[in-house]
């Protein structure tokens, strides 16, 4: 099995990642809490009260996850069109994959890296919610304070299956949207690069960030359900389920509900996934 695929979507999720954090925070208080007007009274009460370390609460930790999940993502992805195809990533410009078997190797990478991501995004969801100024003496201590003290006390107050609360709402999520991620991306490179050549460095950063967009606008409605999955059981569970916790919101807050944070995850989605595909087909290039 070629590995350097996975070491290619590590380095390159790990990029994009650090890029994309302050986007992911104002996009996770959106979505859960209801003291904020909007994306940008969220920033500004962020500032204010967090100072500019508030945007990067959470981040050590998705940092080396993250980056294992993307490297699953891509790494899973690559081999499954090895196993339909056979064709190697450098044989792929000359013999071009079809549409079906990017959409199902997609979808295979998805599945699998959301099972990955599953405890880490749930810890990341947790301490981002977290509203408590930085680090400020005399205060009272957050309930987590961090990621390996919020790992420990989930499992200590819900057990082992307390760490993959969510996980089910994250793979409806993941598995088809990771599919149209990259037929996006494959369909765009395509579209812009003569046939048999590379794409250009431009065509990749613009292809992967509508690549980003469009699997992100298709994704916010699971999204929504994941994060509030998430935070459930906090205090005392309010949801039955994924369907139960769709039921309700939509109940409460109307259809608009599936939408909340979507425009914040498509401008953090763009420069995300630009530097992650840029970087993915870069690495590769330059090792084969
Ligand atoms: C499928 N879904 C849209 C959820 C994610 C696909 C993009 C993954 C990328 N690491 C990012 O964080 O944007």
């Amino acid at each position: 099995m070629p590995v350097e695929e996975f070491v290619a979507g590590w380095i390159s999720g790990a990029l994009g990642l650090v890029l994309g954090h302050p986007f992911d925070t104002v996009k996770v208080r959106l979505q859960t809490q209801t003291t904020y007007r909007g994306i940008t009274d969220c920033m500004v009460k962020i500032y204010r009260h967090e100072s500019l370390l508030g945007f990067f609460k959470g981040m050590s930790f998705p940092i080396a996850s993250v980056a294992v999940a993307n490297s699953v993502l891509f790494g899973v992805y690559s081999n499954t069109l090895l196993l339909l195809t056979a064709t190697s990533h450098q044989e792929r410009r000359a013999q071009p994959p079809s549409y079906t078997h990017i959409f199902l190797a997609g979808c295979t990478g998805g599945f699998l890296q959301a099972y990955c991501l599953a405890p880490f995004d749930l810890i990341k969801v947790r301490l981002q919610n977290q509203t408590e100024p930085v680090a400020q003496p005399g205060s009272p201590p957050p309930q987590y304070q961090g990621p390996v003290h919020c790992a420990a006390s989930i499992f200590r107050e819900e057990g082992y299956r307390g760490l993959f609360r969510g996980a089910w709402a994250l793979m409806l999520r993941d598995t088809p949207t990771v599919g149209i991620y990259f037929i996006t991306y494959e369909g765009l490179c395509r579209q812009y690069t003569p046939e048999g050549q590379n794409p250009s460095s431009a065509t990749v950063l613009v292809a992967g960030g509508f690549a980003g967009i469009a699997s992100w606008v298709a994704a916010t409605p699971l999204d929504v359900i994941k994060s509030r999955m998430q935070m459930d059981g906090l205090r005392r569970r309010v949801y039955q389920g994924v369907l139960d916790c769709m039921m309700s919101s939509v109940r409460q807050e109307g259809l608009g509900v599936f939408f909340r944070g979507v425009t914040i995850n498509s401008a953090r989605a763009f420069p995300v996934n630009a530097v992650t595909f840029l970087s993915y087909e870069y690495l590769l290039r330059w090792w084969g």
